[in-house]
């Protein structure tokens, strides 16, 4: 059977989705297509309260008491990166404790890549893909220098060709930020084992809307950022993953009293936590991680194959309609996400020679995507698929909007001929 292409036929898709009700756990505003939950999550509507609680009763009354757990219930913040970890982990296929929640998406990276560089002193290279989001490449070059190791660049088409006996660390984003090509992990990571490098992965763009399966994959290490498929908030912390079997000789370099066996005892000396709490470092974002708490119950009951499946869903809907709907007629629009399912993440991309113009008329009509830039024109639109709050009827109406931008040259407007540097 042919896909719909009518709005009925999109209806009828979301009243069958299994995760049909977890769009009420966002605050989506009226007339808003939000279509860059790539970029930053949306609202779940738990996020308010809680961060009113965890101000008022646990810090306003609690105060430094809440570091334990409070008579109420509320308050244990010392536990709360572990229970965050917790909430994680399924979505990764790991167990909670091989993750430590706690700092940036940059520094995670950089904690990682060095403990990386250190299991295999006798290797001298960290590979990177130069097509990777800009923060992982800029990273991998400072650790490159800080230990006198050599950066090397390969090709995205064939990151293994890169892999040689000289190499202690191949990293790559699973998913990538421009296309929403996605990697094969357990291959790669199988390759680069064969050759005995170790792999990072990058989980940025896919945690909370593809599966990941590290623990099945045997990968080495995985880093991501929490603050758009599992919709954190603006900046919320990161997520490092590590496999047991490294866990007891990985040496991470932020050695905080954090991450030290016994904190509280203040000794002089630093002597790592065993297992994933020497990856703390120092003390933990509370409020940060209560809203990030707080946003994962969104996820509660709802299974990695259930996200993938709407995910694809979503994507092969709007892939359908700009086939049939827009390319015939401008021509110029390329898509650049892969239509195998095995290769997609959970956006769809496409060059044009307005791309920016295009996204600011959309935005302009209420439908959120937003520019890339792809280091060479034509610019890049970029639409992400949020599979627990979109609906195929947003996609539905997100392509009669596009049709309609390009219909009456919107996108053409002189208002976007310069750029805002923030996208
Ligand atoms: C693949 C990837 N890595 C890293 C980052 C960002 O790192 P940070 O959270 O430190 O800004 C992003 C997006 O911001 C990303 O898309
Ligand atoms: N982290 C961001 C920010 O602080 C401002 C604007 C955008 C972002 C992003 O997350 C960008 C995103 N990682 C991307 O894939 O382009």
């Amino acid at each position: 059977m042919s896909r719909p292409s009518e709005r009925a036929d999109a209806q009828l898709l979301d009243e069958r989705s299994p995760l049909a009700h977890t769009r009420d756990r966002f605050r989506v505003p009226d007339g808003v297509i939000y279509l860059d939950g790539n970029s930053l999550g949306a609202l779940p509507v738990g996020v308010p309260d809680r961060l009113a609680r965890v101000v008022e009763q646990e810090w306003g009354d609690g105060l430094i008491r809440s570091w334990n757990p409070l008579p109420d219930g509320g308050g244990d913040w010392i536990g709360l990166s572990k229970r965050v970890a917790a909430r994680i982990a399924p979505l990764i296929g790991a167990d909670p404790a091989d993750v430590h929640v706690g700092d940036s998406t940059s520094v995670s990276l950089f904690k990682a890549i060095v403990a990386a560089a250190r299991l295999r002193p006798d290797r001298r290279v960290l590979v990177v893909e130069p097509t990777t989001f800009p923060t992982d490449g800029y990273v991998a070059a400072g650790v490159a220098d800080l230990l006198g190791l050599e950066l090397r660049w390969c090709d995205p088409a064939d990151p293994l060709a890169a892999v040689d006996e000289d190499v202690a660390l191949l990293a790559l984003t699973h998913v990538d930020f421009r296309t929403g090509a996605m990697f094969d992990l357990p291959g790669i990571t199988a390759g680069a084992h064969a050759r005995g490098a170790l792999v990072q992965w990058d989980l940025c763009h896919s945690a909370g809307a593809v599966p990941v399966g590290l623990s099945d994959a045997d990968a080495d290490l995985a880093v991501g950022c929490t603050y758009k498929y599992l919709n954190g908030g603006p900046g919320s912390p990161a997520f490092t993953w590590v496999n047991p079997r490294l866990q007891a000789d990985a040496r991470q370099p932020i050695t905080g009293w954090m991450g030290h066996a016994s904190p509280f005892a203040m000794a002089r000396d630093y002597e790592p936590a065993g297992g994933i709490g020497h990856w703390a470092s120092g003390t933990h974002p509370v409020l940060a991680l209560s809203a990030l708490d707080a946003a994962l119950e969104a996820f509660e009951g709802v299974t990695v194959e259930q996200l993938r499946a709407a995910s694809l869903s979503l994507t092969d809907l709007f892939l359908e309609l700009l086939d049939e709907r827009c390319v015939p007629r401008w021509p110029e629009i390329e898509v650049v996400t892969p239509r195998d399912h095995a290769r997609r993440g959970s956006q769809v991309s496409f060059r044009h020679p307005d791309a920016y113009g295009l996204v600011q008329a959309l935005i302009a009509r209420g439908v959120i995507g937003d520019f890339r830039d792809a280091g060479a024109e034509p610019g890049i639109a970029r639409f992400g698929f949020t599979p627990l709050y979109l609906r195929h009827v947003d996609v539905h109406d997100a392509v009669d909007h596009l049709v309609a931008v390009l219909e009456g040259e919107e996108h053409l407007d002189p208002a976007y001929a310069s750029r805002n540097p923030v996208t």
